[in-house]
């Protein structure tokens, strides 16, 4: 009999919980074992759930679980960084294997956590942390021992992705898409970990790190978010046949390494534009097999379920392998040519009289522009230039984040719908 102890009944907790017992599924004859769950950690016991689960088995204290004997697999799906990653230790400690589906963790502490599990000799997973129910790190993993990765890209959140499109197709605000979002379970329990990129900015840590065979640090990644895009950006960007979309890029160069999180406009014809809803697509390329591309749900309850109960399978079947990356780095935060391009901006002044000292203010920063609108929102496309320039623009107009919006336009833009003027 397997037993795991799982920390966390949340969106992916009850999902794992659901999938183990349900008898319909074939995981019982496959695993040629008995598997249950035997207790969870939840911090308020009383609480009403969606899930019938006996209040035995529940409980509020993580030693039930870290030093219980009978345990042999912890499942951490709580969240959080400090409790989630001290009761990860102890369980290794305690000689258990760890699954987990807890992106700011791994990307925090993935060098710690895998030196711990080499040193029990236990299994580390962490397939559900990146691209939700996308097999994507078991890939990279094979990958990256045959290839030297020069690329990963993606488009890597659920949230943000289905904030988007819901925004673009449906013509819903961000804060309605936003609570939708909330609703179906995508988003991190502090939303603002979504749009404003810092989770695409951990998961491109985990990617980057497993591709460069090196610890990406996540704060070594530039960031910016998706919060100032408004109605009247969605309205613009039709017309100009273009689709915003949050993407993390890691480029690696001999030993140098770029990374960013930024919403970019892309063609409306480019295979990311296609990727809808809370779905994700990674790209990577290597050097012997090229492009490859991995698409699917990103978020919620099943598919992250699904990605965590298949570690689960690989631990109990001994098909997982000691990792022994992100050591001796060479890499350093590289300038690459990551953010230079035409960039889209809008501002909108409380005072609309600001515009004409927005644009002298352009003047002044000999920033080369097209003015695409200039009634309620002025707004511009740029020359090709490079994203220091823009952020040196953006620092001095001293007005609310809300206020302004910019966005590099990513490939050929010659074929931009709308005509200027
Ligand atoms: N939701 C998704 O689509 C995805 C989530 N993830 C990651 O999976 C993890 C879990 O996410 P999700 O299921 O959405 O989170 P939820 O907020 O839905 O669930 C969190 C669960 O953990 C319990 N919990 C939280 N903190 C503590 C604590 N300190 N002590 C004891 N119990 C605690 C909560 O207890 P109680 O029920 O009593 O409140 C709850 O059951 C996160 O790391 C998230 O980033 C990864 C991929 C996709
Ligand atoms: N909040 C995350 C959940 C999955 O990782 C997302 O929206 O992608």
């Amino acid at each position: 009999m397997i037993k795991i102890g799982l920390l966390g009944f949340g969106t992916v907790g009850t999902g794992v919980y659901e999938i183990i017992n349900n008898t319909e599924n074939n995981l019982r004859i496959l695993l040629n074992k008995e598997i249950e769950v035997s207790k969870i950690l939840v911090s308020d016991i009383n609480k009403k759930r969606n899930v019938v689960v006996s209040k035995d088995i529940l409980t509020q204290d993580p030693l039930d679980i870290l030093e219980n004997p009978e345990i042999d697999i912890v499942v951490e799906v709580m969240g959080g960084i400090d409790k989630a990653y001290e009761y990860m230790c102890l369980a290794f400690k305690n000689n258990k294997h760890v699954v987990t589906a807890n992106k700011a963790v791994v990307s925090k502490y993935i060098d710690k956590l895998l030196d711990l599990a080499n040193k029990y000799d236990r299994g580390f997973l962490f397939e559900a942390s990146v691209g939700g129910g996308i097999p994507i790190i078991k890939p990279l993993k094979q990958s990256a021992r045959i290839n030297n990765i020069s690329n990963v890209r993606g488009i890597l959140n659920g949230t943000t992705n289905f904030i988007l499109t819901k925004m673009c197709d449906e013509n819903l605000s961000f804060d309605e898409a936003l609570n939708i979002a909330q609703e179906l379970g995508y988003a991190e329990a502090d939303p603002t970990d979504d749009i404003e990129g810092y989770d695409v900015k951990r998961k491109l840590a985990i990617l980057s790190s497993i591709a460069f065979n090196n610890k990406t640090d996540v704060d070594s990644i530039m960031c910016r978010g998706i919060s100032s895009i408004n109605k009247v950006d969605i309205k613009m960007f039709k017309k100009l046949g273009l689709v915003s979309k949050l993407v993390g890029s890691a480029v690696s160069n001999d030993n140098n390494y770029s990374a960013s999180v930024e919403p970019i406009l892309l063609n409306e014809n480019s295979t990311f534009t296609t990727v809808k809803d809370a779905f994700n697509i990674v790209s990577i390329t290597g050097n012997v097999i090229g492009e490859l591309q991995f698409y699917g749900q990103g978020a919620g309850k099943n598919p992250t379920a699904n990605a965590v109960v298949s570690d689960i399978f690989d631990i109990v079947t001994g098909q997982y392998k000691r990792d022994d990356f992100v050591q001796n780095g060479k890499l350093i935060s590289a300038d690459i040519d990551l953010f230079k391009g035409r960039y889209y901006i809008r501002v909108s002044p409380s005072n609309k009289n600001d515009v004409s000292k927005i644009l002298k203010l352009m003047d002044l920063d000999k920033l080369k522009y097209e003015i695409l609108s200039m009634n309620e929102d002025l707004i511009v496309i740029t020359d090709v230039i490079n994203a220091d320039k823009i952020e040196q623009f953006v620092s001095k107009l001293n007005i609310l984040e809300k206020e302004y919006c910019y966005m590099r336009i990513e490939g050929d833009i010659m074929n931009l719908k709308y005509e200027a003027k």
